[in-house]
């Protein structure tokens, strides 16, 4: 079964100025199509890494799902129920990490744990789940607002794995947190997993997303513009590697761009970093070459889920000069 379906969803948002809609003739709005006839679903079990540059449409997706913002057309479905008419239902078997969590400076830790089991109508110890995110017992029972920023990360997670939710919602997860929370968070996102929760992750940090997710997805102006496993993206851009390249003598870059498969171009200091496809590593040596350049030596990676998104979300060829 999906856990999360949407079906030609479309958001526009009416951008007025700050000024109230009725004092402003409809002529004079601007409309920002934040999320663009997007259909995608996650399945029930998956960890879903969701992606995109600033803007891209994300939070407003996210918002969607909960019933925070309604869509201006199109349908989206979360654990079965619809998500406008059906959102209590949708709320109680969902746990949301939502981006920069504000919390209540006067409770505890403890306290806002409890409040969300409560919520939930769920009979967690909350001093197993403060345990789980790694807030000690002592700094539980302090009040929030003096926290920093990785603990009140923690709390939030906390709070979202209230209820053993049949989906989890995170939305920049490791945001605050230092490589050790980092890497406790995303063995949290695995044992959700494993006992079957279906996991939707949000991120900008995309070593995070490449070692939990089993499948990404990539949004870009509203739209979902790649969507598949890491593995079978990587090969969908043909294997797009890295090639960089000392060199001795002036390199005509417009000789090496208009390479077949080279996708980027970077120069500076007698280096050169060219974004290409395997096959067309061979065919940059000789561009730089047949200029009359002397490639002194050179070295190889495959592509990263960074190379992946970038190429996705990048404007087609470009030259970057360092
Ligand atoms: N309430 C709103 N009113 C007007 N425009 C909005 C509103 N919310 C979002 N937008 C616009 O919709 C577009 C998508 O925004 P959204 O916040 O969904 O992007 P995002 O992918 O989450 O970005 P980020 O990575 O920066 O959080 C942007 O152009 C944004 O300005």
């Amino acid at each position: 079964m999906a856990a999360i379906e949407l079906n030609g969803v479309t958001k526009r948002f009416e951008d007025d100025g700050g000024v109230l809609d009725t004092l402003v003739p409809s002529s004079e709005t601007d409309v920002v199509t934040a999320v663009n006839d997007l259909s995608f679903s996650v399945e029930s079990g998956e960890v879903f890494g969701f992606l995109g540059p600033n803007g891209a449409g994300k939070s407003t997706t996210i918002n969607m799902l909960l019933d925070f913002v309604r869509p201006t057309s199109g349908s989206v479905r979360v654990l079965g129920h619809d998500a406008q008419t059906e959102s209590v239902a949708v709320r109680r078997r969902t746990g949301v990490l939502p981006e920069g969590y504000d919390v209540y400076d006067r409770l505890t830790g403890r306290e806002h744990v409890e409040f969300a089991i409560e919520s939930k109508e769920a009979d967690d110890d909350p001093d197993e789940l403060l345990a789980r995110v790694g807030l000690d017992p002592e700094a539980a029972e302090r009040r929030a607002g003096g926290y920093s920023k990785g603990m009140a990360q923690r709390l939030a997670l906390a709070m979202a794995l209230a209820g053993s939710p049949d989906l989890l919602i995170l939305d920049e997860p490791s945001s605050g947190l230092d490589p050790a929370g980092a890497r406790e968070m995303r063995e949290i996102v695995r044992e959700e997993a494993d006992r079957g929760a279906t996991v939707f992750f949000s991120s900008h940090v995309l070593g995070q997303v490449e070692a939990v997710c089993d499948r990404v997805g990539i949004m870009r102006e509203g739209e979902l513009i790649a969507e598949d496993s890491i593995e079978s993206l990587r090969d969908r851009m043909e294997a797009e590697a890295m090639l960089r390249l000392d060199v001795e003598g002036d390199v005509d870059v417009d000789a090496v761009l208009a390479v077949d498969g080279v996708s980027s171009v970077e120069t500076g200091d007698g280096r050169l970093v060219v974004a290409c496809t395997d096959s067309a590593k061979t065919g940059v040596i000789d561009a730089v070459e047949s200029t009359g350049a002397t490639v002194a030596d050179f070295e190889t990676d495959s592509a990263s889920l960074e190379d992946i998104f970038l190429a996705y979300t990048e404007d087609e060829k470009q030259e970057v000069t360092a």
